[in-house]
């Protein structure tokens, strides 16, 4: 059976903490508790899972904690167990100090996620709200398991994070190595088959949709994956080899194969990362 310890003065600093912060933070916050009773009301076999996750949950912290623990536990190691360690992750990376990004891979973990959710509902025509991301998109729910991964791996907990990325790769079907770096607003749509090396780099308001690879050649060990600025679109398939530059505004088509920089703003697709155009027009 699960075990989910609540130490009622920890919540109440976590809480004063939430609302110390962005306003941002807790307008997402009240949207998904909006969002999760309307589910429950639509759909009262959702209300286990969702009185669980989100409506019985004192911060939005809490919540994601809850969320990401109960789908990575197994026997060995408990949801309970996961929790705390989420938590643990959660509040370090929100402590004064902490929480500034400085660049992909730093920063308030929590507040990347809510930058995340964001992005969802803002880049995915199938998505109606926060709490429709939240509850059900593994793109999401891995990519916050990565980044506590991430907060392990420069802890010196590295058994750990690799326990963690297994169960990820097992559970959502997702490869994100933890010493990968990902900035905020980040978008993993659908998530499935998606796999990210050590040494890559995915700045802030990147899009990796099913099926991309930010992979090595094969031919060199160390630095040896992509790095991707700022509000890349990888299309689903595309496999993106090397440590290679891809520059802010880049868009890579579905199924193409690159193994060379790309300026900013440029469009490429097939296996030779043909040059299309110079344009960014969708979301997508
Ligand atoms: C359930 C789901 O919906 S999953 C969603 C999956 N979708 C994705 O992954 C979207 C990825 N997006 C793409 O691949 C898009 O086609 C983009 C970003 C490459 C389009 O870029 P644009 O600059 O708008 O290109 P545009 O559509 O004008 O096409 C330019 C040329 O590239 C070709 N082209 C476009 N996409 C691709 C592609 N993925 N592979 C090969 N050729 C392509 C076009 O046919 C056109 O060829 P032509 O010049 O010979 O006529
Ligand atoms: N989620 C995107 C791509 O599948 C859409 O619905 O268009």
């Amino acid at each position: 059976m699960s075990r989910t310890r609540i130490d009622l003065s920890k919540v109440a600093m976590e809480r004063a903490t939430s609302t110390t912060r962005a306003s941002s933070g807790d307008e997402i916050w009240a949207s998904l508790r909006q969002g999760g009773q309307e589910l429950v009301e639509k759909e009262p076999l959702m209300g286990g899972f969702v009185y669980a996750t989100i409506l019985n949950q004192p911060t939005f912290e809490r919540a994601l904690a809850f969320l990401v623990a109960s789908k990575i536990a197994n026997a060995t190691i408990l949801q309970g167990q996961w929790n705390d360690l989420i938590m643990e992750a959660l509040n370090a990376t929100n402590e004064e100090g902490n929480r500034v990004q400085n660049g992909p891979g730093t920063g308030s973990i929590s507040e990347a996620a809510r930058e995340d959710l964001k992005a969802i509902v803002e880049r995915d025509p199938a998505c109606p709200s926060y709490t429709h991301a939240f509850c059900f998109f593994k793109g999401f729910q891995g990519l916050q398991a990565q980044r506590v991964s991430h907060w392990l791996w420069g802890h010196h907990r590295k058994v750990l994070a690799c326990k963690m990325q297994s169960l990820v790769s097992e559970v959502f079907n997702m490869d994100l190595h933890p010493a990968a770096k990902f900035g905020r607003g980040i978008m993993i749509d659908h998530g499935h088959g998606v796999v990210v090396g050590e040494t890559a780099v995915v700045d802030d308001g990147c899009t990796l949709l099913h099926g991309v690879t930010l992979g090595g050649t094969g031919k060199v060990r160390g630095d040896r994956h992509p790095k991707l600025g700022k509000r890349v679109v990888v299309g689903s398939n595309a496999s993106v080899l090397g440590n290679i530059t891809v520059g802010h505004d880049c868009k890579i088509g579905a199924g193409a194969a690159l193994m060379h920089d790309l300026p900013p703003n440029t469009t490429v697709v097939g296996h030779k990362g043909r040059v299309v155009t110079k344009k960014t027009m969708s979301k997508l």
